[in-house]
């Protein structure tokens, strides 16, 4: 049968993207899905404000929900210092699969941890099965409907501390209004939106970062 699309980027990856080199890695997915087929990764525009954030926040844990094709995992674990890591999360097996051998590609498998399954299921084991005391930085890209409850879940099971940054991406485009509404109106959030585009599109989509000012 056909290839899936994950399988058409990771050989646009092994066909253009140099071993080693993680922006070798991004620029193939990039041109791949922006000349043959769009795929959800968020993409080189929205991809830079993620970049700015990363630097700014530079954060030791990172917290990814939706690693589908490992190419926002990539952009983030390019940037974290030595002994900082990202854990990412994917409930979709194949994606998972894919996304191990994208991030083997671009030589950052030192610094990212794959995790197989539900937000729901895993955010409450997260501090015993990972040592993790509080994420420094949660970057949401998953099912839109979970970004709320697993936002509540995080800041229930002491994963989210005062200083955390959380960074959701799609606010817009499907959108997540029950999410938007909680931290712009939360005395608990300082939200700021970037305003930006559809990965590789002209519609309107952006990323919303809100820092948790603790209780
Ligand atoms: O749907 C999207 N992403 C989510 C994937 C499943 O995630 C499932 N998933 C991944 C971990 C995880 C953990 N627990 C539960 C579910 C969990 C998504 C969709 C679009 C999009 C925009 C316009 C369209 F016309 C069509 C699609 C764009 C994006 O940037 C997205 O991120
Ligand atoms: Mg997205």
């Amino acid at each position: 049968t056909r290839t899936s699309r994950p399988q058409r980027i990771l050989k646009a990856v092994q066909r253009k993207a140099t071993v080693g080199d993680p922006q070798s890695v991004i620029t193939a997915i990039d041109h791949f899905c922006r000349h043959r087929e769009w795929a959800m990764n968020v993409g080189d525009e929205k991809g830079s404000i993620l970049d700015s954030v990363v630097s700014e926040v530079s954060p030791v844990t990172v917290l990814e929900l939706g690693t589908y094709c490992g190419y926002s995992t990539v952009r983030i674990a390019r940037l974290l210092p030595p002994g900082a890591c990202v854990i990412t999360l994917e409930f979709n097996p194949d994606y998972a699969a894919i996304a191990r051998q994208v991030i083997k590609w671009s030589g950052l498998e030192d610094k990212v941890q794959l995790v197989e399954g539900a937000s729901g299921d895993w955010i409450p084991w997260m501090k015993e099965h990972f040592g993790v005391q509080a994420f420094d930085l949660v970057f949401l890209d998953h099912w839109k409907e979970r970004y709320l409850p697993d936002t509540k879940l995080l800041e229930e099971c002491g994963l989210i501390q005062k200083g955390t940054v959380l960074l959701a991406d799609n606010v817009i485009c499907p959108g997540t209004p029950d999410y938007l509404e909680y931290v712009r109106n939360s005395p608990r959030y300082n939200s700021h939106y970037y305003r930006s585009h559809l990965e590789y599109t002209k519609a309107e989509d952006g990323l919303e970062k809100s820092v948790f000012l603790g209780y």
